[in-house]
Order: C-alpha cells, then sequence, then structure tokens
C-alpha cells in the first residue's frame, strides 16, 4: 500500500527530528529558528529531538536543545526520558548534562504557585504612619476586598489554556472608604507595584511619580452588601475557598498567598495571646499590641504580635533501589490520589528530623539522608512547605491509619506515565499549583541523583 503523503507540518517535524538524530546542528538550529513549535515535537514511538540526540550521543544537540528551553519531561511509549535513554547507551556525558543543567533555566523546577513575589513589601513603610496615610487616600491605590478571609473575585475564561481563570476585584479609595473607617476592617499594606511606567508619563518626567500601594481590606461584613459596591456584574466570593485559591495566575496568587495568611492571623489571634487583652493592628497590618500596659509583650520583641507562619515539611522519599518513591494517600483525598508525605515541624527539631520522624510515624520506612529542594508558601491558613527529596534505607510498609490510609511504593515508570499522559484511573497525582507535584516532578527529570 502506497504511505499516505505527509502534511507540510509533519514533513518539518520529520527534517528536524531527522537532524537531531543525525547530528546536524547547523540543519537544527535552522529549522528552530524559523518554527521554534518544533522544539518538543515528537515522532514515532513518541521520541522527542532531545531523546533521538540522546541516543545517538550527540552531545552538542542536546546542549542547543536544552539552551533553547527543551522539556527533559517527556517519556517515549517505552516511558523513558532523554536522561534514561542516554545513560542506557552509556552517553554518560549526556546523562550528566541532562540531570546537572540549571533547574530553573531548564524548567524543571518552575516557579512554585503562590510564592512569586509581585509587589514590593517595602517593609521599612509599615511604620511610616504619614506615608502609609497619603498612599491611601491616593486615587492610584490599589485595594482588594475580603470577607471573612476569601477575596471577592470575577471569572475569566480568556486564558490561552482555555482555563477558567479567577481575577482579584480591585478598587479605589473612594469606592472602599466609607469601609476602611469601621473600627472592626482590617487594613493590610502589601507594597507597592514594581512594574516602572512609561518613560513619556509626565509625573515620571517631574520625578513626582510613586508605583500604586496595594492594601487588602478584611472585613465580616455581609457578602452581599460587599458584592454591591462592585462595577462588573460577575464578582463573587468562592464557596469553597480552598480549591479556589488555585485558579489565580501566578502574579496573583502571590498577592493572595501574603494577604489571606495576614487576615486568617488577624481572625484567630484578635486577643493578646499572652495576657488576654484586647489589642490593636499597627505596622500596615503586620502587628498587633496589647492594649494592656502592663503586658509582658511590650517589653521587648515578642513573637506572639507578628504572624505567625507554620514550617511544614514535605518529602518525596525514594526507595534504596533509586527506581520507586513512596507515595501515600490521605482518605480525604480523590479516588486513585496519592500524595507525598507531609508533616509539620515540631518545636526544638531541624528540618532533615522532621523528615524522618514524620515518614517513619505514618508509614514505617526509615530514612537515611535528606536534601532540601525548594519551599512553597501554602495560605491554608499560614503553612511553610519545604520540599525535599529523602532517601529510605527500609522499604517495609506499615501505615498509621490516623494519619494515611494507604501508603504504596510507585515505580518510576508509572510516576512518569502518571505526569506525561495524566487520566489514570489507578494513580492520579496533586496538581500542579501543589509542591507535592512539583517535588515528584523533579525527581523523575533529576533521576534522583543525591
Ligand atoms: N502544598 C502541598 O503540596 C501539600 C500541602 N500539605 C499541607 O501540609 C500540612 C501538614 O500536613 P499533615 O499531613 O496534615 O501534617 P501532620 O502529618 O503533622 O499531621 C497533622 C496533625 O498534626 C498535628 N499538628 C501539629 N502541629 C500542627 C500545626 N501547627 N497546625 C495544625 N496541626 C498540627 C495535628 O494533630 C494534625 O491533625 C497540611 O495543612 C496540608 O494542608 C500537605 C500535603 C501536600
Ligand atoms: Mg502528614
Ligand atoms: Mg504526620
Ligand atoms: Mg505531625
Ligand atoms: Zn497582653
Amino acid at each position: 500500500m502506497a504511505s499516505l503523503p505527509l502534511s507540510a507540518k509533519e514533513e518539518i517535524v520529520e527534517r528536524f527530528l531527522d537532524a537531531a538524530a543525525r547530528g546536524d546542528l547547523p540543519q537544527l538550529r535552522m529549522l528552530l529558528t524559523h518554527t521554534p513549535s518544533l522544539i518538543n515535537q515528537t515522532g514515532y514511538s513518541g521520541w522527542t529531538a532531545l531523546m533521538l540526540a540522546a541516543r545517538n550521543g550527540h552531545y552538542n544537540v542536546v546542549e542547543a536543545l536544552l539552551s533553547h528551553g527543551c522539556d527533559k519531561l517527556p517519556v517515549n511509549s517505552s516511558s523513558q526520558t532523554a536522561y534514561d535513554i542516554a545513560k542506557f547507551w552509556g552517553h554518560s556525558h549526556i546523562s550528566n548534562l541532562l540531570a546537572q543543567t540549571d533547574d530553573r533555566c531548564s524548567g524543571v523546577l518552575p516557579e512554585l504557585y503562590f510564592s512569586r513575589e509581585t509587589l514590593d513589601r517595602q517593609s521599612d513603610k509599615r511604620t511610616d504612619k504619614t506615608w502609609l496615610e497619603a498612599q491611601q487616600s491616593d486615587p492610584n491605590t490599589v485595594y482588594l476586598l475580603f470577607s471573612n478571609v476569601n477575596p471577592m473575585v470575577s471569572r475569566c475564561e480568556e486564558d490561552k489554556s482555555s482555563e477558567v481563570l479567577d481575577k482579584l476585584c480591585r478598587f479605589r479609595y473612594d469606592e472602599v472608604k466609607d469601609l476602611i473607617q469601621k473600627p472592626k476592617t482590617k487594613l493590610i499594606f502589601l507594597g507597592v507595584e514594581k512594574k516602572k511606567p512609561p518613560s513619556s508619563c509626565s509625573q515620571v518626567q517631574e520625578g513626582s511619580w510613586e508605583p500604586p500601594a496595594w492594601f487588602a481590606v478584611g472585613t465580616d461584613e455581609d457578602a452581599t452588601e460587599l458584592l454591591k459596591r462592585c462595577r462588573e456584574d460577575n464578582c463573587f466570593f468562592p464557596e469553597s475557598p480552598n480549591r479556589n485559591l488555585l485558579k489565580f495566575s501566578e502574579e496573583e496568587a502571590g498577592i493572595v498567598a501574603h494577604a489571606r495568611s495576614v487576615l486568617v492571623w488577624h481572625d484567630r489571634y484578635s486577643f493578646c495571646p499572652t495576657c488576654g487583652s484586647g489589642t490593636s493592628l499597627e505596622e500596615g497590618g503586620h502587628k498587633r499590641r496589647c492594649l494592656n500596659s502592663e503586658c509582658r509583650s511590650l517589653k521587648g520583641v515578642h513573637n506572639t504580635c507578628y504572624p505567625r507562619v507554620d514550617p511544614v515539611v514535605i518529602m518525596l522519599v525514594v526507595h534504596p533501589d533509586r527506581n520507586q518513591c513512596l507515595l501515600g494517600r490521605k482518605k480525604s483525598f480523590p479516588v486513585g490520589m496519592f500524595s507525598c508525605l507531609a508533616g509539620f515541624i515540631e518545636p526544638g527539631e531541624a528540618i532533615e528530623d522532621a523528615v524522618r520522624r514524620e515518614v517513619e510515624e505514618e508509614s514505617g520506612v526509615k530514612v537515611g539522608l535528606v536534601r532540601y529542594i525548594c519551599s512553597q508558601p501554602w495560605p491554608m491558613p499560614s503553612n511553610l512547605m519545604i520540599g525535599c527529596l529523602a532517601i529510605a534505607t527500609s522499604t517495609n510498609i506499615k501505615v498509621d491509619q490516623n494519619e494515611i490510609e494507604e501508603a504504596q511504593w510507585f515505580t518510576r515508570q508509572q510516576i512518569a506515565e502518571s505526569l506525561h499522559r495524566g487520566a489514570n484511573p489507578a494513580l492520579m497525582l496533586p496538581p500542579s499549583q501543589t509542591i507535592a507535584h512539583q517535588l515528584i516532578r523533579y525527581w523523575i527529570c533529576k533521576n534522583a541523583n543525591l
């Protein structure tokens, strides 16, 4: 049977993959300059250009592909990454290169959701009352409204990935000035915009321009009343706040993480933890001062006066054979979902010891080497997730049923398939916004080269 003619697109993909397989760097570069989207295209059996170059030992092609931001994660139909292929065929200079390239640049460890510092916090301005007051009434200042620690949002479906995005509703001083004067309202100074205006702006030329300040307004007023302040009619307060907190853009997620954690702290610590008296807000909403002049908390620096952060270790435990990892599921997880083990750090405990203790408590597995990888603020309500890879020194699982319903070793192949192809009913991994997902992805890409 005569083979069907290739479409123009298929033909260019084939030429690109062929150039990678032959190590023809000039041809590969020329095609990439013309059509940058070729970079992660796949051909026969899911092989990418990176895999073909890794298979045939073309170091300079692998290097060029990585410098163009090529994705190292994809697996072929045999569930092998480019790293696995280079290693299998004995091209250790290439497998080392694939394991070593800078994590952030190569996309192995992307920026974590909730962690973008969109605003410049300008913490030194928190004690400058005159400056803060001037910012509050400035017409360019941006206010965000929170009802019982939930942000008011509007929904837009125009994101390029066609995912639903929630957008924070922004208000100006005139629209909220009555609200912020009420005694029970909490006003949090979040920082100032980092973006610079166009140099044509007259205030920039005069030297009088200041970047707009942002404030969060926390109130327990009736949500329906608050919604009446909106100019648009598609604004709302999400019904399941925890799930909805994962629907923001990266820019806004970072702002929400800061604002929500501080507001939750005010909500839960209205009275002085030292003597039980009332407190007042200070320092742009980043401090609570006890109103009892005799209180010990007023002498020296007292940590109960400042917002709390709870450190939590979260770890991907790697099997001693380096080819499997340990994941667990809580009863509350959706069917089929497994995630990294996690637990609160206890007082007087180092990160490594907390990792070893939590893993042994929850799964019975003993851990030796622990390596810190990355962290993520998790404003539910105020955790700092400290992500680690840990190497197990024992393999028998004995689950603590109070904390975990089930724990299991999964092979690299099972994980790579679930990550790459998704929709695997036997193993569903947590969403990409979580540090658990990113630690798992990191292990697959780096092959746990501890
Ligand atoms: N972003 C992510 O990828 C993930 C985030 N997490 C978060 O990590 C946190 C800790 O994980 P768990 O397995 O629940 O911890 P865990 O294994 O330490 O068990 C929780 C228990 O620890 C006790 N506890 C000790 N200190 C606590 C504190 N400061 N606050 C609340 N409870 C405390 C309580 O009895 C609680 O029931 C959770 O809040 C969860 O939201 C958990 C997994 C993934
Ligand atoms: Mg736990
Ligand atoms: Mg635990
Ligand atoms: Mg614990
Ligand atoms: Zn007190």
